[in-house]
């Protein structure tokens, strides 16, 4: 699998990304040769995930740099439009800020701090895949682990491996993993289409459920734990993810499941104090009132459609980074090793 987010570096340059609407179907990359073009499948979710917004979103202002050469102006403007267009992963902007540091030293600059954020995203997910699994096989019970997902945190959501199903990911390899239960995550089905896609990528056992299954799999004791991402993790251990996920952490700590959030430290704002400070996107009615444009309601019902949902630290067993571990109402920072593109081979 190609790298979910890349450059293309022929001709006057190019972000290339795997499409993630046309999986499972089709596997095919497109290839964004303006800010508009990049702004366009932000939105729609050509390109999607945390790390992989922020990967764009450095990218976005690589391709920018380029375009509008001497005009930092221009570039700034660019920048903010493609930090703008999704708001609660707080990755976009910061993969944003991150290369528009970098504005004065002229594009080339630009685009190599893109790259480096790039580079080091595989070794970052890797690392933080170790360590969570190393939590989860800790507070599991000692034989392979039933798994529940929701939405989409493998490869397709960073540049590569992935975050929650990084760990899985992880775990798989450590022949610790008997099953992986995913949950479809409407409206747009990010695990029915993407997670399964990867899990048969990666040969791991595993079944398709609908949304409201996951609480009742909980309930019926063939779950040993929740794995998710995150889009943004507020400093007292929120975590605000894809709409479904409190709903599951309410059924797992009623059962006693342990709930692990798998996400890189750029996810991680300690400027926001707390999940009622996170900014929720709403989507477009439509998401909910058709599936592959064929109307599941009447054209004009009123629709309520938030992508995310927060779900309060304390309903989490864990919030695990390359580098932290949120538990019992504190972060624990372990001494953070050099996360470097080579740390990933
Ligand atoms: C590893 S981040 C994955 C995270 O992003 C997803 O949202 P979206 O598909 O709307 O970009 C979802 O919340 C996942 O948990």
């Amino acid at each position: 699998m190609d790298r979910t987010v890349d450059w293309d570096g022929s001709g006057e340059g190019a972000v290339t990304a795997v499409d993630q609407r046309a999986l499972p179907a089709e596997y095919r990359l497109r290839r964004l040769a303006t800010v508009d073009e990049l702004v366009a499948a932000i939105a729609d979710l050509t390109i999607r995930g945390a790390p992989a917004l922020g990967a764009a979103g450095a990218l976005g202002v690589a391709l920018a740099a380029r375009r509008h050469a001497g005009d930092p102006a221009r570039v700034r403007d660019e920048a903010e439009r493609v930090a703008a267009v999704r708001p609660t992963a707080v990755n976009l902007r910061r993969g944003v800020e991150r290369a528009l540091a970098r504005l004065g030293d002229g594009p080339d600059a630009v685009l190599a701090e893109a790259c480096a954020l790039l580079d080091e995203d595989e070794a970052i997910n890797r690392r933080m895949g170790r360590r969570a699994a190393d939590l989860i096989t800790a507070v599991c019970p000692d034989r392979p682990l039933r798994v529940l997902t929701h939405c989409n945190s493998g490869a397709l959501a960073a540049v590569a491996w992935g975050t929650g199903l990084g760990a899985v990911r992880e775990l798989a390899g450590r022949g610790r993993i008997a099953e992986v239960l995913a949950c479809e995550t409407r409206p747009l089905l990010q695990g029915a289409r993407l997670t399964v896609w990867e899990l048969r990528e990666m040969g791991v056992a595993h079944r398709l459920c609908v949304d409201s299954a996951g609480p009742s799999a909980i309930a019926r004791g063939l779950v040993d734990a929740v794995i998710v991402g995150a889009d943004r993790i507020a400093a007292n251990g929120d975590a605000a993810n894809k709409i479904g996920t409190y709903a599951l952490a309410c059924a797992a700590a009623r059962h006693g499941v342990p709930v692990v959030v798998v996400a890189p430290e750029s996810t991680v704002d300690h400027a926001t104090r707390s999940g009622a400070d996170i900014v929720i996107e709403e989507r477009a009615a439509d998401e909910v009132r058709t599936v592959a444009g064929v109307p599941t309601a009447p054209p004009d019902t009123p629709v309520y459609n938030p992508a995310f949902d927060v779900t309060p630290g304390a309903l989490l067993a864990a919030v695990v980074t390359e580098a932290a571990t949120f538990r019992d109402g504190a972060w624990t920072v372990e001494a953070p090793a050099p996360v470097t593109a080579e740390a990933a081979r």
